[in-house]
């Protein structure tokens, strides 16, 4: 078996909030995280989804040893993270989205070889390394810009490109592609999958964008008030709530709406009839059968399915765990 990367039992962290004065002081305790347990195999992807407040940037703190659990253990590349902070640090990248890990006055050649500086690489092995990612993340021209002055999208760049310096055994990121452009993100994962191929680099990733999860991951742990509530693949979870696919029919000759296909449910006709969209459960029925029942009824000109949305399916999931 291969070793764990993460391993957390029973994982959580508390948050006591206090607000008012004298007397009308009060006390709350936030359970930002309570009871989670979790194991991450070397070199595998994780998609870490939740809501806003699930509890995600809780629990990378406690794997990344910024935070200390209250209750539980989690062990990161077989380290306590808090006490050996310092050596873990050596073995994992981490990226915030919205925070830097880059001096903000300083330009980005200078960051990194602080940064090799602190990780104690050799100046041979951080040029050679520091080239490859420049080149691979297209950072060249910016080599000599201090970060407060560089895009979102050249900071972010920059970013991963910090945190992969010491060639990490995982990487972490929170919300890697938040506000970037459309472009920007597809090149952002077209470089982690590419590295992920060559490295063999475990990732962890929080993100909204379920375009990140479908592209950059192989299993999904979401997250509800800081219980995991699901920890599978997309299909598992896709089947766990029962969300439907969608038969697109497009029809030689105008038709009158298919709504007695068994199995499915008319979900929309346009241009008088000519496109006809039929929901099913592929636990219920498979795309074949539904296109054997319409084909004596109407003349198929072309057809595709679409595949359930994943942010409704999330929302799906919450919805049936009462979240
Ligand atoms: N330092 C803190 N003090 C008090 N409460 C906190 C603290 N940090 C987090 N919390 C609370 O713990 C819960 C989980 O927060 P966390 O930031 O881990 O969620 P998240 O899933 O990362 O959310 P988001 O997607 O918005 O980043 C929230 O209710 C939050 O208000």
């Amino acid at each position: 078996m291969t070793e764990a990367i993460i391993s957390a039992r029973g994982l959580g962290r508390d948050f006591v909030v206090r607000s008012g004065r004298g007397l009308r002081r009060t006390r709350r305790v936030v359970e930002a995280v309570h009871d989670l347990t979790l194991d991450v195999a070397d070199g595998a992807a994780i998609g870490y989804l939740g809501a806003n407040g699930a509890g995600k940037s809780t629990t990378i703190k406690m794997i990344t040893g910024i935070l200390v659990p209250t209750a539980g253990t989690i062990r990161t590349c077989g380290r306590d993270p808090h006490r050996e902070r310092r050596a873990l640090a050596r073995e994992i990248g981490v990226v915030f989205g919205q925070r830097s890990q880059l001096w903000w006055d300083l330009p980005l050649a200078e960051s990194y070889r602080a940064l090799g500086a602190i990780h104690g690489l050799a100046p041979q092995a951080l040029r050679r390394r520091t080239d490859e990612l420049v080149g691979r993340l297209d950072l060249g021209s910016f080599l000599d810009t201090a970060v407060r002055q560089l895009s979102l999208g050249q900071r972010i760049r920059g970013e991963i490109a910090a945190a992969l310096l010491h060639d990490p055994r995982l990487l972490v990121l929170d919300e890697p592609t938040i506000g970037l452009d459309v472009l920007s993100k597809e090149r952002l994962r077209e470089f982690l999958v590419e590295r992920r191929a060559e490295h063999g680099t475990t990732l962890l990733l929080t993100t909204h964008d379920m375009d990140d999860v479908q592209r950059l991951t192989e299993r999904i742990v979401v997250v509800d008030h800081g219980r995991c509530i699901f920890d599978g693949t997309l299909p598992g979870l896709v089947q766990r709530v029962g969300a439907d696919r969608v038969l697109v029919l497009d029809l030689l000759t105008p038709t009158r709406p298919l709504d007695d296909i068994p199995g499915t449910q008319l979900v929309g006709t346009e241009s008088d009839g000519l496109r006809q969209r039929l929901a099913f459960s592929p636990d219920a029925t498979s795309a074949v059968d539904v296109l054997t029942a319409v084909t004596p009824r109407a003349a198929v000109r072309d057809l595709s399915i679409e595949e359930p949305d994943i942010e409704d399916v999330v929302r799906r999931l919450y919805l049936s765990a009462g979240g």
